[in-house]
């Protein structure tokens, strides 16, 4: 990890230091994927979208993709921006892109212990992180009708 200086308060977007989390809203019929954190100790046992931070030369997209292959062992293909960004700690801001699972089924390989698909109706049954819950929020704006009419209300 880089120890990271702190400047002036300034709108996060106009950082360039500013560290970009991007994280998934994976959909899966009118359910959204919350992944469990397992570290680091002051996050552990809360609830979060998968993702992870955006590496050099990447784009959002190509980090999505790789942050989700190499934590839940899927593939994806992310669709929109959710519009918005929040900001998680100093320095850090969290991005949201809506995707589409591709290939296998999610598992916590690295980062997370649990992993559950939650309808529209159970959305506030995980304790989230803090910082996640307005991304939650947009992102379940545009959870998909369930096909099985399990969301009621
Ligand atoms: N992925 C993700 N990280 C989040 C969310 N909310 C939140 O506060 N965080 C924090 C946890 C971490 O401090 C940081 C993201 O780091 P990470 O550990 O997921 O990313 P990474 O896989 O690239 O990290 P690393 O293990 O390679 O260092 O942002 C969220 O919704 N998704």
């Amino acid at each position: 990890m880089t120890e990271r200086t702190t400047g002036p308060a300034v709108p996060h977007e106009s950082r360039p230091d500013t560290v970009v989390v991007v994280a998934g809203a994976l959909y899966d019929g009118g359910r959204l994927l919350a992944a469990r954190r397992s570290a680091p100790a002051e996050l552990a046992g809360r609830w979060e979208l998968p993702g992870g931070k955006l590496e050099p030369g990447e784009s959002p997209e190509e980090a999505l993709v790789r942050e989700l292959r190499e934590e839940l062992g899927v593939e994806v293909e992310p669709g929109e921006r959710i519009p918005g960004e929040w900001p998680l700690k100093p320095g850090y801001v969290l991005r949201v892109w809506t995707a589409r699972l591709l290939a296998g089924e999610p598992r916590p390989l690295e980062d997370h212990d649990e992993l559950r698909w939650l309808s529209r109706r159970e959305l506030d049954s995980v304790d989230w992180l803090d910082q996640d819950r307005p991304a939650v929020a947009e992102a379940a704006l545009r959870l998909p009708a369930d096909p099985s009419g399990g969301a009621r209300g």
